[in-house]
This record gives structure tokens, C-alpha cells and sequence, in this order.
């Protein structure tokens, strides 16, 4: 029921927020993604699937710029956010992952109260006059992370003293604490069992209507219930884009069939 209710939810008719072009990127002299095109769209959920190292994670990656912090790796192309190029010279990678924040597969809170875990980015972005504007920034994060009812007593706890469902969502109110426009979300929900999955996903879905949500996920079940449009990933190029839906259900390219139906991957 709980899915139904997610899938037909109403899709808004969406702007582009990223858009990539002939994107390459390189280890070294491997290279994992092989000159993709894609547009992902403002206020929609879009997964990431495709069988163990086709380059999800690699790309996700490229999109707030974490490949930097690779040495050995390499982009070319261009990748625009809001028709500007992300890759620009001019542009302050710190200042971009504030814009488009990431959320990752083991839960990861700072060692800080669960306050100062969502405080931490508003202080170093300078997001709060006051102590009460950051008190408003910390309640807000929390609220919209589905967390703050758990939490609002304890919030000089450590936050690493949560559930393992309940730091992941403390870490998704942290990249929602410096108003970023973009979540990315690299397999959120490996790490959960299934209630708090389906409270992150619960939490996915409710956050499209604010922000552009990316998530790599290894779950074909997880895909359908909670994104709008796919993308297929194999050995490094992008072989289908579209309506999730479709991609389920009247898949265009073989090797998107063979991934849907359990032949590889
Ligand atoms: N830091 C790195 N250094 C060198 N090669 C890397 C690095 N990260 C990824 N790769 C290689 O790039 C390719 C794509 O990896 P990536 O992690 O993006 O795939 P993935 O689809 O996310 O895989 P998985 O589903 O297993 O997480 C793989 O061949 C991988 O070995």
C-alpha cells in the first residue's frame, strides 16, 4: 500500500538542474564512465542502478565535485547546475557541496551533540546571525529530516549515540542544515533494517518537493518506490534514462532487461 501511495504521488513538471555532457571520468588510465549525457531534474527523485562498479558511485560523485578529493582521478565534459558550469575555475567546491549536499552509505555523524552535528555547517557557512537564528536552523533540519520529535530533549546527546536509522536521518537533516538545492545519496539504506529504511524512504519522497534528490541504490524495489526517473548504468556508460516506471516495466535496451530481470549484475 505504502508503495502504491509513493508512486502515485502527483510528479511536478520539472526544470533542469543538472545537466551533463559527454562526461568522462578517469582513474589513472582506467576509465570508469565513458562519455554520458544526462539531464536530472529539479524537485524529482533519481536513482542510480546497475551492477556492482559501473560507475553509480563514480558519477554521483562528479556531480558536487568529491572526485577532487581523488588524485588519481580525472572529468572531462561539462556538467552544468542551473546552466552553470560546476567545474569552473571560478567555482569554490566548498561552496558548491553547501549547494548540493551528500548523504552516504554508512551513517557518518560528527562526534558532536546531535545539536552541533546540524549547527556545524550553518556556522562555518555563516548561515545564523543569532544563537536563535541557528536555533530555528538546527530545529528546521531536524524537522524535515523526520527526526526531531526523537531528539528535541536530548539534543547535547552525542550523536553518534542514535540508532543506526536514527543517525542516518540526523544526517540528512545535517545536509539539509546549509539549504542546499541537491541531495545526493549514495545507497542510504544499505546500512538499515527495514523500518528505518522505509522511514528514510518515506523521508525521500517527502523531501522532492523541495529539492532535487539523486540516490545510487542497489535495490530495484528501492528504485521503484521511491524515484520518478531511472538511469542504468553498465561498465561505465549510460544506457537508459527515463520514466521509472518504464524502465520497470517496458525496458528499451537489452541490457537493461537482463539487469531488471536478475541475468546480470
Ligand atoms: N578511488 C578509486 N580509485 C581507482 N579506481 C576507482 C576508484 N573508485 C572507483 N574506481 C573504479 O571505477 C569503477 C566504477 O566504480 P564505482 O564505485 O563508481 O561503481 P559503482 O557502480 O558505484 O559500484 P558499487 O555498486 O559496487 O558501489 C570501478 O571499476 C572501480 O574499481
Amino acid at each position: 500500500m505504502n508503495d502504491m501511495r509513493i508512486l502515485e504521488r502527483d510528479v511536478d513538471t520539472n526544470t533542469i538542474k543538472f545537466a551533463g555532457r559527454d562526461v568522462h571520468v578517469y582513474y589513472g588510465e582506467t576509465e570508469a564512465i565513458k562519455g554520458i549525457d544526462v539531464d536530472i531534474e529539479d524537485k524529482t527523485v533519481t536513482a542510480f542502478i546497475g551492477p556492482s562498479g559501473c560507475g553509480k558511485s563514480t558519477f554521483l560523485r562528479c556531480l558536487n565535485r568529491m572526485n577532487d578529493t581523488i588524485d588519481v582521478c580525472r572529468v572531462t565534459g561539462k556538467i552544468t547546475l542551473d546552466g552553470e558550469d560546476i567545474y569552473d575555475r571560478k567555482v569554490d567546491p566548498v561552496q558548491l557541496r553547501a549547494k548540493v549536499g551528500m548523504v552516504f552509505q554508512k551513517p557518518n555523524p560528527f562526534p558532536k551533540s546531535i545539536y552541533d552535528n546540524i549547527a556545524y555547517g550553518p556556522r562555518i557557512h555563516g548561515l545564523a546571525k543569532t544563537k536563535a537564528d541557528l536555533d530555528d536552523i538546527v530545529e528546521q533540519s531536524l524537522r524535515r529530516g523526520a527526526i526531531w520529535d526523537e531528539v528535541k530533549d536530548r539534543l547535547d546527546a552525542p550523536g553518534t549515540g542514535l540508532s543506526g536509522g536514527q543517525q542516518q536521518r540526523l544526517c540528512i537533516a545535517r545536509a539539509i542544515a546549509t539549504a542546499p538545492e541537491v541531495l545526493l545519496m549514495d545507497e542510504p539504506c544499505s546500512a538499515l533494517d527495514p523500518i528505518a529504511t522505509a522511514q528514510v524512504e518515506e523521508l525521500i519522497d517527502e523531501l522532492r518537493t523541495n529539492y532535487s534528490v539523486v540516490i545510487v541504490t542497489h535495490s530495484m524495489q528501492q528504485a521503484a518506490r521511491v524515484s520518478q526517473k531511472t538511469a542504468f548504468f553498465h561498465l561505465g556508460d549510460l544506457v537508459e534514462f527515463g520514466p521509472t516506471n518504464e524502465i520497470f516495466t517496458n525496458p528499451k535496451d537489452p541490457r537493461t532487461e537482463s539487469y531488471i530481470t536478475g541475468r546480470i549484475g
